[in-house]
């Protein structure tokens, strides 16, 4: 049997993590995998030298990840396609900003028995309709796409501190190929066969940790308040991928990529940060405090407070969903933040018996 080649496409603070937690395993599984791990780099010049001559003379990503040693069986590839030929896993990590133009590039370029996974945490909107990323690989790639997510901030991943993560896949070949892949002994992995109940829990969190984010800059309340949000927030969650995925599994709630990156993100990760600032710096936008604070690094739970509200605006349905209502809003700074408990205070939560 031919090795499976790997590439992952992205390179990023959680790209570089994925990067090495497959390098490990390549090595650990010779039989199964070769023994390289191809990256995709979005090719910068960093203090005069380029990302990816970086990444392979020095073996750290000095920009996204800066501190931390790469394997050295990680090769940082700047040309896209260059990256992705004669692969049979496409692993996609990049913030959902550049899914588009990516999969577009790829349109017709890879192989046909590829098998894709996203660990994007993020959806889009077309045509007015919720559209998975594992949708859009599917239909650009022509390939079977599962997703991962999990409570995994990548800070504390390539740290080696022990984590779990979800695979969604309704394949079981797939699932133990990609377990294979990823899982170490501080990385641990169960697979459901939900993929999209997954893959919408690691994009709805973020607007949650957003929320999160501005009790604790807004000074709100205290930990009481913040387990509110977030308990409402959770049941949000649950509301919004029962209306738009029927067959979703409730245990799935239960798994790291939702209940506990839910709480991880609340309390670390960008998202919840950037929030915190911004309910205290009234002058400066979210795009001002994005660049600032995190260097090109990407938020993810704005676009997705966005894409919430347009679905649920559509059919008229904001008002049932307060916080990731009051979130979007609040973002884009159509209320003030003093404003923004208000708004939450008459959850449709309170008016159940
Ligand atoms: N950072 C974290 O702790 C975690 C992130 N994720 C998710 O993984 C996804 C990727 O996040 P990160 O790796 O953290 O990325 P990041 O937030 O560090 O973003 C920078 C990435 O964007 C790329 N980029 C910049 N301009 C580009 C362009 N024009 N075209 C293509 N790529 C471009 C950069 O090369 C780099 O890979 C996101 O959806 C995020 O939510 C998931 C779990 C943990
Ligand atoms: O998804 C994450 C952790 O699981 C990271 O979240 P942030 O993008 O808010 O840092």
């Amino acid at each position: 049997m031919s090795l499976y080649k790997v590439t992952i496409i992205g390179s990023g603070n959680w790209g570089s993590v994925v990067a090495k937690l497959a390098a490990v395993n390549t090595l650990k599984y010779p039989s199964l995998f070769d023994y390289k791990v191809y990256l995709y780099v979005y090719e910068e010049i960093v203090e005069g030298q380029k990302l990816s001559e970086i990444i392979n003379t020095t073996h750290v990503n000095v920009k996204y990840l800066k501190g931390h040693i790469l394997p050295d069986n990680i090769v940082a590839i700047p040309d896209l396609f260059k990256a992705c030929v004669g692969s049979d896993i496409l692993v996609f990590v990049l913030p959902i900003q550049f899914i588009p133009n990516v999969c577009y590039q790829l349109r017709y370029r890879v192989k046909k028995t590829a098998i894709a996974m996203t660990m994007i945490k993020g959806f889009n909107v077309e045509d007015g309709r919720l559209s998975l990323i594992s949708n859009t690989i599917r239909r650009e790639l022509n390939v079977p796409c599962a997703a991962l997510m999990g409570a995994n901030i990548a800070e504390g991943v390539i740290r080696e501190e022990f984590c779990e993560a979800t695979i969604g896949c309704n394949d079981l070949q797939h699932s133990e190929i990609f377990k294979k892949l990823f899982e170490t002994k501080y990385f641990r992995i169960r697979c459901v066969p939900d993929e999209e109940t997954v893959e919408m829990c690691g994009a709805l969190k973020n607007v949650i940790a957003l929320a999160a984010g501005l009790v604790d800059g807004s000074r709100a309340g205290s930990q009481n308040t913040k387990a509110t949000i977030i308990r409402l927030g959770f049941v949000e969650m649950i509301e919004f991928c029962k209306r738009y995925f029927p067959n979703t599994r409730l245990e799935t709630f239960f798994e790291s990529c939702a209940i506990a990156d839910l709480i991880a993100s609340s309390y670390g990760g960008r998202n919840r940060k950037v929030a915190e600032y911004f309910a205290n710096e009234p002058e400066k936008t979210l795009a001002e405090l994005e660049e600032e604070m995190l260097q090109g690094q990407k938020l993810q739970g704005p676009i997705t407070a966005a894409n919430i509200y347009s679905i649920l605006e559509r059919e008229s349905e904001v008002e049932k969903f307060p916080i990731f209502r009051a979130v979007h809003l609040t973002m884009i700074k159509k209320i003030p933040v003093s404003e923004f408990m208000l708004c939450v205070q008459n959850h449709p939560q309170h008016s159940i018996l």
